[in-house]
C-alpha cells in the first residue's frame, strides 16, 4: 500500500498529540510494509503567524492532492480572548472542511471498563456503551450568513439547511446502523426550529429505504440528559452541526476524558482524521496531553485505507495501555506517563516488540514526577 498523508499539526497540544499518531502510522507502515508519505502543512494560529492566513492556499492544495489528512487541533487564547479579531484560527478549519466537502463528521464513543472510575455514572449504566455520533459538518448555523449591526448592538447567525445536505448524511448514518445495532436516533429541536422540522421530514423519508433500521427522535435538550441518564440506548446518533459539536464533548465524559475521542470527517472524496478536542493551551509543550484521541483517529484513517487489521491492532494496543495503567495525567493525575512515552509504547506494541500478554509490572519505564 502506498499513500500520501497530509499532516496538519496546528496549535497548542495539536503538534505533540499528532506526532504520536504519526509515530504509530510509521510503526504500522514498518510492520505491514506499507509506504506512507507524510507532507506537513499549516493551519490555525500557527499559519496566521507564519503567513497571515489561517488556511494558506498551499494547505488546501496539499490536502486536495493527498489520500488522507491527519490533523491535531487549532485555536489560541489570544484569539479566544479578542472578540474583535478579524482573522481567527477556527476560520481555517471551517474553510478546510467546506473546501473538501467533508459533510459527515463521525465521532465514535467507546466505554473502557478500566476507566469506569472516571465517569460520574454508575458501572451498570456504562457497561456496553457503544455509540457513534454522525454530525453534519458543512452546514447549519456555522456557515449561514453572519451580521453585526453598524453600532455593534445586534448580531445574527443564520441557520440554513437544504434537504440534500440532510439526505446525504442521513444515508451514511443508516448505512452505519446496518452494520451495528440497527438504530438511528435523530437529535433535533423540531419543536422550535424550522431547520429541525426539515431534518425530521427528510430523515423519516430516507428511513423508509432502511426498513431494517429503527428510527427514533429526541429533542436536543432531552438528548443531553439521556446521554447521562441512559447512554446505552444510543447506537447511531444523527444530528446537525452545532448539536453534534456539543453532544460529542458531553459524550466524552462517558469514555473518561475528552482526550480519548477520535473522529473521521468524510464526504465527497476527501477524508480528514482528528481528535475531537481542541488546542488545550495550558498543557501545550508539557508532554502531558492525552494522545489517544489522535492515535485512535489514525486507526480510523487506517480503516479508511481498508487496512482493517492494522486499525484493530492500534485499537488493541490502546486498550492494552489503558488496562495496564499507562495513562496520561487526565486519567491519573498522580501516576501518569508522558504523551511521548504513551506514543512510544503503542508504537512498540503494534510492532509486536511488546506482547499484549505482557503486564505493566514487567516493563521498566521512567514514570513522570510532578510537573
Ligand atoms: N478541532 C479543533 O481544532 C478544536 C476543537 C475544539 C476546540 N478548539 C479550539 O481549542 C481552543 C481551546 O478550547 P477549549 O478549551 O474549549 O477546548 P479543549 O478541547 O482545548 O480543552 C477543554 C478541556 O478538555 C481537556 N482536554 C482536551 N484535550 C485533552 C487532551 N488531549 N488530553 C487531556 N485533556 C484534554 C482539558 O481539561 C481542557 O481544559 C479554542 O481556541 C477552541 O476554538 C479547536
Ligand atoms: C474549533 C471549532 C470550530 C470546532 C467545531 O465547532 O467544529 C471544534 O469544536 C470541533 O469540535 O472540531
Ligand atoms: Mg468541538
Amino acid at each position: 500500500m502506498e499513500k500520501n498523508i497530509t499532516v496538519i499539526l496546528g496549535d497548542g497540544i495539536g503538534p505533540e498529540v499528532t506526532r504520536q499518531a504519526v509515530k504509530i502510522l510509521e510503526a504500522i507502515a514498518s510492520h505491514y510494509h506499507y509506504h506512507f508519505h507524510f507532507r506537513y502543512a499549516l493551519m490555525g494560529a500557527d499559519a496566521i503567524d507564519k503567513t497571515g492566513s489561517p488556511l494558506p492556499d498551499e494547505t488546501i492544495e496539499a490536502c486536495l492532492n493527498s489520500d488522507a489528512i491527519l490533523f491535531g487541533a487549532i485555536g489560541h487564547p489570544k484569539y479566544d480572548n479578542d472578540p474583535a479579531a478579524k482573522v481567527r484560527p477556527e476560520q481555517g478549519l471551517l474553510k478546510l472542511r467546506k473546501s473538501l466537502q467533508l459533510f459527515a463528521n463521525i465521532r465514535p464513543v467507546t466505554h473502557y471498563p478500566s476507566l469506569q472510575h472516571l465517569s460520574p455514572l454508575k458501572a451498570a449504566l456504562l457497561e456496553g456503551v457503544d455509540m457513534v455520533i454522525y454530525r453534519e459538518l458543512t452546514g447549519g448555523i456555522y456557515f449561514g450568513e453572519k451580521t453585526i449591526s453598524e453600532d455593534g448592538q445586534q448580531a445574527s447567525d443564520n441557520c440554513v439547511y437544504s434537504i440534500s445536505e440532510i439526505e446525504r448524511i442521513a444515508h451514511l448514518a443508516f448505512q452505519a446502523a446496518r452494520n451495528r445495532r440497527k438504530k438511528v436516533t435523530l437529535v433535533d429541536k423540531a419543536n422550535v426550529l424550522e431547520t429541525s422540522r426539515l431534518w425530521r421530514k427528510a430523515v423519516k423519508a430516507i428511513g423508509e429505504q432502511y426498513p431494517d433500521v429503527t428510527l427514533d427522535f429526541l429533542f436536543v435538550d432531552n438528548a443531553a440528559m439521556q446521554l447521562i441518564l441512559n447512554p446505552r440506548q444510543f447506537d447511531v446518533v444523527l444530528t446537525e452541526n452545532m448539536f453534534g459539536d456539543i453532544l460529542s464533548d458531553e459524550a466524552s465524559v462517558l469514555a473518561g476524558s475528552l482526550g480519548l475521542l477520535p473522529s473521521a470527517s468524510v464526504g465527497n472524496g476527501g477524508a480528514l482524521f482528528e481528535p475531537i478536542h481542541g488546542s488545550y493551551h495550558d498543557a501545550a509543550g508539557k508532554d502531558i496531553a492525552n494522545p489517544l484521541g489522535a492515535i485512535l483517529s489514525a486507526a480510523m484513517l487506517l480503516d479508511h485505507f481498508g487496512a482493517h487489521e492494522a486499525a484493530s491492532k492500534v485499537r488493541m494496543a490502546v486498550q492494552w495501555t489503558l488496562e495496564n495503567g499507562f495513562v496520561t495525567k487526565d486519567i491519573d493525575p498522580v501516576n501518569f506517563y508522558f504523551t511521548s512515552t504513551i506514543g512510544e509504547l503503542i508504537a512498540d506494541v503494534v510492532q509486536d516488540k511488546i506482547p499484549l500478554e505482557l503486564h505493566a509490572e514487567n516493563i521498566r519505564l521512567r514514570k513522570s514526577t510532578i510537573i
